[in-house]
């Protein structure tokens, strides 16, 4: 059995609203799964019925080869969860809370809470009481207590929320290693494509309900829309000069020109040539790469058109 967490037609309706729509996914084992999507996409719905919190209205889900459903009690052994704002109990301890979670998993090894504390640096704040603590290390205490009995797979719904840039490569070191290292099969929401490209492997982009697209993280840079852009100092003349060779140089901000035929892109070296042999040398040449979240917006907008 290759996929361990599988949805088939998953779908939530509340009243007029369709939160999830018809979701398939699957996910291999040891793989590191991102589930992204903007705020109300259905990425939390879609986590809640892949862990039994709600019912779908249609479709169903499986993890490690058994169905989720009420009283499949066994499964959450092999499963750590992490929903929306994780919760504590404010009055007690960082460790008594660990130890909270430690007492109801049954868990016979004593060591299990030190070692988590170690895992996730809570050590320094093991007295705190969990009210007390930041945004940041409320959610490293969540994430300490999804993984407290080592979890085959990991459910996470936007687990760097509310983390400092450190932290967030701190959590995205520990889930990629946790995942190479310990085989662990991760499904990481989030609503930042640059971010959860940097730990997942396969990607599966949610809006407006509906899975819009999968794509493989290798593969990503390929999909970015490239550009040359070129600036010099007659830049009215470059752009007749460019236009009488068949490119489409137009203005961007800042009033360079930007070029967006493949041969351009392939060899700045002879649009260099050619501007130059006009008597209008180039100062700038580069080609520019779309940034990620232009991308993740236009794959969404085209998303919607497919579906319109
Ligand atoms: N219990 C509920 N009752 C009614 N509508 C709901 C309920 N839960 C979610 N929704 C609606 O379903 C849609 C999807 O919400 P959901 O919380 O799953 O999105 P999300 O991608 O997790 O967003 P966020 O990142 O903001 O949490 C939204 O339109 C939301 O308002």
């Amino acid at each position: 059995m290759n996929d361990v967490i599988i949805t088939s037609e998953l779908t939530k309706v509340y009243g007029k609203t369709i939160a999830v729509d018809s979701v398939n996914l699957q996910v291999k084992k040891s793989e590191v799964f991102g589930f992204l999507g903007l705020n109300g996409a259905g990425k939390t719905t879609a986590i809640r019925m892949l862990l039994g919190m709600v019912a779908p209205t249609r479709g169903e889900s499986f993890i490690l080869g058994e169905k989720v459903k009420a009283g499949n009690v066994g499964l959450w052994n092999h499963v750590g969860y992490m929903v929306e704002t994780p919760y504590s109990y404010p009055e007690l301890t960082v460790k008594e809370n660990l130890e909270i979670v430690w007492k109801l998993r049954s868990m016979k090894d004593r060591n299990r809470v030190s070692w988590i504390m170690g895992l996730l640096e809570l050590e320094k704040y093991a007295s705190v009481k969990a009210k007390h603590l930041s945004l940041g290390n409320g959610q490293r205490l969540g994430i300490a207590k999804a993984l407290i009995h080592r979890p085959e797979i990991l459910i996470l719904d936007e687990p760097t929320n509310g983390l400092d840039p450190a932290g967030i490569v701190e959590v995205r070191e520990l889930l990629k290693s946790l995942a190479e290292n310990e085989g662990v099969t991760i499904l990481v929401s989030s609503h930042n494509l640059d971010e959860v490209s940097r730990m997942a492997s396969n990607l599966g982009i949610i809006h407006n309900g509906r899975l819009v697209r999968r794509m493989d993280t290798v593969n990503l840079e390929t999909e970015l829309r490239k550009t040359l852009v070129v600036d010099g100092r007659q830049r009215e003349f470059m752009k007749d000069v460019l236009l009488k060779n068949g490119y489409q140089a137009s203005a961007i901000d800042g009033g360079c020109l930007e070029l967006q035929e493949e041969e351009a892109i392939q060899h700045p070296d002879r649009i260099a040539e050619m501007l130059v042999a006009a008597g209008c040398p180039p100062t700038l040449l580069k080609v520019d790469r779309e940034n990620l979240e232009t991308y993740f917006l236009r794959l969404i907008q085209n998303g919607e058109k497919n579906h319109a």
